[in-house]
């Protein structure tokens, strides 16, 4: 697989079937961090064909509004704002903006996030201290901003947070495993702590899903993701989409501290090496 076959379609986003009614999002607004990313954008396109307004949160400008314009073209409701979810300064400042706007989010997707695959006995404290502060610290700045609104203005609320599997088999990227590890151990806690408040918290673990993310790796140790899991195919970002469209609506509000994987069983056997594989591990 190329580079340039990680790129998502957009004309393929505005127009894959679903198993969802048109409607089952109308009236609801869906902030979704890493929007403009794999898994972020095919959610955005997903909930806002099914009606919810959509709006789309990262670092970069350029990606923001070339996803808006191209989901704006199909007549959908998105819109755009910058944040860093590293910076507390800036997830006060995106909240704040869309107070100002008068818009609560109804369902908040995490799908900001990221890491670089390094043997973790090398790992600096900057490359450590980086992973954990966005992955983990910047997913919890997002739900805490989020559940403020909603405990303020006594509204529901629902968060889907994604992360990955952290049972087995993700080597490379330890510094991701504990900050995803966190995460899900955080939204199993809040999910009890933030029930009164009738706010949901669930997460997906994806498994391998073809999306831009995946050119952080080497094209060689890319090639073998397909084959990590007993379904031995890759995932696509549309398959998380469709989870979260679950996690994030009405089939689920009996649904909380939830991790759904949707992982081809990658969580149950497959062995995924993000660096080469030790000699000492081959058979
Ligand atoms: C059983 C399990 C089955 C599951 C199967 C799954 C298989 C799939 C493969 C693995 C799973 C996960 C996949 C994905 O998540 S893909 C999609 C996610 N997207 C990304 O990861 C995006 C790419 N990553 C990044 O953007 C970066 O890594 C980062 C998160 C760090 C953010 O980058 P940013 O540009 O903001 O930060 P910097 O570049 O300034 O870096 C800050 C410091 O971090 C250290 N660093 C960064 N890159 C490296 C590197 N390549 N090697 C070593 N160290 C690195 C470094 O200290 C940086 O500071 P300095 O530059 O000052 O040194
Ligand atoms: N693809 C896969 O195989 C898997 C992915 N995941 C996880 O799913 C999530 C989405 O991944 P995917 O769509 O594949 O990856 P992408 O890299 O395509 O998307 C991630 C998005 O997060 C945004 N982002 C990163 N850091 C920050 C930040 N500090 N503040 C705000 N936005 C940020 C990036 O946008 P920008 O740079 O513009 O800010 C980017 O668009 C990630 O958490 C990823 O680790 C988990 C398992 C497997």
């Amino acid at each position: 697989m190329t580079d340039d076959s990680l790129d998502l379609d957009d004309s393929a986003l505005a127009e894959h079937p679903t198993v969802y009614a048109v409607g089952s999002f109308s009236g609801h607004t869906a902030l979704i961090s890493g929007g403009a990313g794999g898994i972020g954008r095919a959610s955005a396109w997903l909930l806002g064909r099914l009606g919810a307004r959509v709006i789309l949160a990262g670092r970069d400008p350029g990606k923001l509004d070339a996803a808006v314009a191209a989901m704006r073209g199909r007549g959908l409701d998105a819109t755009s704002h910058t944040v860093d979810i590293r910076e507390p300064d800036s997830v006060s400042a995106l909240f704040e903006r869309l107070d100002q706007e008068r818009t609560t989010p109804d369902l908040l997707v995490n799908s900001a996030g990221g890491q670089f695959p390094q043997p973790a006995i090398d790992f600096s404290e900057k490359g450590w201290n980086t992973v954990v502060n966005t992955n983990l610290n910047g997913t919890w700045r997002m739900m805490q901003a989020a559940a403020r609104r909603w405990r303020d203005q006594s509204k529901p609320g629902a968060i889907v947070n994604i992360v990955v599997v952290t049972q087995q088999g993700l080597y490379g990227v330890a510094h991701t495993v504990a900050a995803r590890a966190g995460v899900i151990a955080l939204s199993e806690n809040l999910a009890v702590e933030w029930a009164p408040l009738k706010i949901r918290v669930n997460c997906i673990a994806p498994g391998a899903i073809e999306t831009p993310g995946w050119r952080v790796y080497k094209p060689e140790q890319r090639e073998t993701y397909a084959r990590s899991n007993p379904m031995m195919r890759a995932g696509q970002a549309w398959e998380i989409a469709e989870a979260c469209a679950y996690l994030g609506g009405a089939a689920a509000d009996f649904v909380t501290g939830e991790t759904l994987h949707v992982a081809g069983g990658s969580q149950l056997w497959g062995e995924t090496w993000t660096i080469p594989r030790p000699g000492y591990f081959k058979s």
